[in-house]
């Protein structure tokens, strides 16, 4: 069996990868960092490394790597003889990957009748959807109509903190012991393959994706801004700080209102959840960096995204969200040279001022909820936080 993976980056291998591997198929990364693609192919195996006590470290052997842009025949060839296709390349980029997928997918329609799902693995709302929307932009009525009868984009869900370190012989993926990965059944049209090891199988999505985005993405990325504006590089320092960990759980707690109102979810067991997603991200044997987790502000702090989403919808049921607003609030200070997105959010920001900002990004225009964000900014804009 043939796994195609559009991104060798920490999630392709650390997660995605690893585990397709472990179902039996040899895996063929697709990635633009021709450096990376050296390392795969030399060894035809890379390393992973479990962050628990023991820091087992894994070789993942009967792996290969392709360059998407210098070759894409080869790229092609691979969609053509693929049993599955998976992505983990960062939202932003699904459009850079849809022209050499509708490509090859079209080639294989003309060779083989065979059916395949092409599964897109990021942290966003049906990810897979968009992939399919990008790659209906490119093709014909007809090849599309073809596209439709053969190929499913199944949406998921994923979770695990993946990062890497430097090793003598490249990148090691590191881990988290902890992980879950939610297909939807229901979008499915290849039933022919053994199910992904480790993979849960769900007919309804939503719950899972939900739940991941607005709490634990959520929750991640204001601990990352809130440690920006304290000077505190790795999430574990930060929650190290009590007021940190307090604003953190608390958004956790306001945004688990929408879950539990929406998907009519058990309250104990999200208090649950979100205490063992708080120590997930303590765990002592990770050192995360906190301009990693808080990458693409504007993306984050977009309207139907981690921050934004659960804060409106339970502003419009009257329900508590100051440490959201906190949250969103920081998000804004984010100010980070090395991230292009926070580079373009400052400037529009010393440029329009804040209101307007969180009018263009967020796109939110209820002026009650804007006053509150707009006074945790003005509070934390010198570097404190503040008690919700
Ligand atoms: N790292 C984490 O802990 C988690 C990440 N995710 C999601 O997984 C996805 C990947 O994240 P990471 O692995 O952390 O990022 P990463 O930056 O480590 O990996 C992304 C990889 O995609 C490659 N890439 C970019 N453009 C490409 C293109 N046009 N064609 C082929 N490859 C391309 C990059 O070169 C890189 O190797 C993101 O959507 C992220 O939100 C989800 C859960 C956890
Ligand atoms: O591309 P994004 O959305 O920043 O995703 C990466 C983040 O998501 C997380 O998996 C949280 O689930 C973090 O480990 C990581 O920082």
């Amino acid at each position: 069996m043939k796994a195609l993976h559009f991104g060798a980056g920490n999630i392709g291998k650390g997660f995605i990868g690893n585990l397709l591997r472990k179902t039996g198929y040899e895996v063929c990364f697709v990635d633009v960092n021709q450096e990376m693609i050296d390392r795969i192919n030399r060894r035809n195996s890379y390393s992973v490394e479990l962050l628990d006590e023991n820091h087992t470290v894994e070789t993942i052997f009967s792996v290969s790597a392709l360059n998407s842009i210098i070759q894409e025949k080869r790229v092609i060839e691979a969609i053509v003889s693929a049993d599955i296709i998976t992505t983990s390349v960062g939202v932003a980029n699904l459009s850079k990957i849809s022209k050499v997928l509708a490509k090859g997918l079209l080639e294989r329609i003309a060779q083989n009748e065979k059916k395949i799902d092409v599964i897109a693995n990021e942290n966003a709302i049906n990810a897979s959807s968009t992939l399919k929307k990008e790659v209906e932009k490119i093709v014909s009525s007809k090849e599309l109509a073809q596209i439709n009868s053969l190929v499913g984009f199944p949406n998921s869900a994923i979770d695990r903190l993946a990062l890497s370190k430097k090793g003598t012989e490249g990148d090691i993926a590191l881990v988290e012991p902890f992980f879950e990965w939610v297909i939807n059944k229901s979008e499915m049209v290849n039933f022919d393959l053994p199910l992904i090891s480790g993979a849960t199988y769900v007919e309804d999505l939503r719950p899972y994706i939900e739940r991941k985005l607005y709490i634990v993405n959520m929750g991640h990325a204001t601990t990352a801004y809130l440690a920006f504006l304290l000077g505190e590089p790795t999430i574990q320092k930060a929650l190290r700080n009590q007021n940190v960990e307090r604003i953190v759980r608390s958004a956790m707690v306001e945004a688990s209102q929408y879950i539990i109102r929406t998907y009519r979810s058990d309250s104990e067991k999200m208090t649950e959840f979100i205490e063992k997603t708080l120590k997930r991200f303590k765990n002592s044997n990770i050192s995360d960096d906190i301009l990693r987790v808080g990458r693409s502000p504007i993306r984050k702090l977009s309207y139907e995204e981690r921050l934004v989403k659960p804060a409106r919808e339970l502003f419009k049921l009257g329900l508590p969200v100051e440490n959201l607003a906190a949250s969103i609030a920081a998000g804004y200070l984010f100010d980070s040279p090395e991230d292009e997105e926070s580079i373009t959010l400052q400037g529009y920001i010393r440029s329009n001022g804040i209101d307007k900002a969180i009018s263009h990004f967020s796109s939110i225009e209820n002026v009650k909820l804007k006053v509150m964000i707009k006074k945790y900014y003005d509070k934390m804009k010198n570097g404190h936080i503040v008690n919700c």
